[in-house]
């Protein structure tokens, strides 16, 4: 069929849009049968998986980084690295849902930054279930009715997230990969409400905290109400007259608000890292990093001792939190990230000098960097 405006649409080189479309209806039809062949060939590592193990997991967190990884190095462009790894997620994505979607239960309700994180690791197809709070994510994904979790663990600004971590000190769940992700925060109204009528402005207090100057620079004198989450923030808005809600894209295409000021978190690379947890190791995909919490007597220099072997084995620690430990019978836990896993002979030898010197210590998990 001719598009009636073709032969207006030429553009200078004289290149025909007629032709463009027919060409890229030719390079969709191979894009649609290789995606069919990449799918049942996903489909043939499910039945072998499946051979080998009844119980199988089709999900592998250190594949599905490497894939992703590679797309990003092999790719010329047009398109962005980043933009064309999102596609690969989801048709991995879709590929995996194929034999078994991948069941994962977040930090709710629907429509907040850990659901969004949920989406950017699991892609689509994933069936994601949004649940009131953290340690009921543990108790999901402990219970087997989710095989994985996420839960936000820090934020750049606001810095960690303790009931994660404190969850982490009774489970035997581990850590099967990491999502970092932007947080940007918009300024959200219903239709009724007029940018200069805003009198009350309801949001999570980690995100009230995140956009403080931005508040007090314009609406020093509205009211500012924390609630439960961002989602709750904006279903509030939804039918309140003169109120705004501080939340994220979800929460603003979920509930249908407008948005009157965009991206007004005071820090510009503000974001949030999310632990995915599940209940099996993950082997080495090549850059992963590894987590562990460790209980030391209260004496001088007990930390510097829990350090020292990283230095000497030249392991990289890029986290150390402590938490004051819940059972009395240690003063201190620490959480600890570094990058390496744990089959690394590097890291094995200096886990095994830290075990020495430590009252406990349990590894978390070691899992692939964040791709995305
Ligand atoms: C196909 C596999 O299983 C799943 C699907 C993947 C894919 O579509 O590329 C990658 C890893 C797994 O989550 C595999 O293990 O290779």
């Amino acid at each position: 069929m001719t598009d009636q405006s073709s032969s207006l649409d030429n553009n200078d080189q004289g290149v025909d849009l007629g032709a463009l479309r027919d060409r890229i209806d030719t390079l969709d039809q191979q894009i649609l049968d290789l995606i069919s062949e990449r799918a049942a060939c996903a489909q043939q590592v499910a039945h072998v998986k499946l051979a080998e193990d009844p119980e199988a997991v089709f999900y592998r967190p250190e594949r599905e980084a490497q894939v992703l990884k590679r797309i990003m190095a092999l790719n010329k462009g047009p398109l962005a690295g980043e933009e064309m790894a999102r596609l690969f997620r989801e048709i991995m994505s879709a590929c995996l849902a194929l034999e078994k979607p991948v069941r994962a239960a977040y930090l709710g309700p629907e429509g907040t930054f850990t659901q969004q994180a949920a989406l950017k690791h699991f892609g689509d197809s994933a069936v994601c279930k949004p649940l009131p709070a953290i340690d009921e994510v543990f108790r999901e994904v402990e219970a087997g009715a989710a095989n994985y979790g996420v839960v936000p663990v820090e934020n750049s600004t606001e810095g960690v997230v303790n009931h994660t971590l404190d969850s982490f000190m009774d489970t035997s769940l581990r850590i099967c990969g990491e999502v970092v992700l932007r947080i940007h925060h918009h300024l959200l109204v219903g239709s009724n409400t007029r940018r200069d009528k805003v009198s009350r402005i309801y949001s999570h207090s980690q995100s009230l905290a995140q956009c403080r100057k931005w508040l007090d620079a314009h609406y020093p004198h509205a009211e500012r109400v924390a609630v439960s989450s961002n989602a709750e923030a904006a279903r509030r808005v939804k039918s309140e007259w003169h109120t705004a809600a501080i939340a994220g894209d979800m929460a603003a295409r979920l509930y249908g608000l407008e948005r009157l000021e965009e991206k007004i978190e005071d820090m510009p690379d503000n974001s949030t890292r999310f632990l995915i947890i599940g209940n099996h190791d993950v082997p080495p995909s090549g850059e992963d990093k590894t987590s562990l919490v460790a209980s030391m007597r209260n004496q001088p220099g007990a930390l510097h001792d829990l350090l020292e072997p990283f230095h000497r084995h030249h392991v990289d620690m890029t986290r150390l939190e402590s938490r004051p430990s819940r059972h009395g019978l240690w003063n201190y836990v620490f959480f600890i990230d570094f990058k390496g896993h744990q089959e690394e002979p590097r890291v094995q030898a200096a886990l095994e000098e830290v075990r020495l010197r430590a009252a406990d210590v349990r590894v978390l998990g070691s899992y692939p960097v964040g791709v995305l």
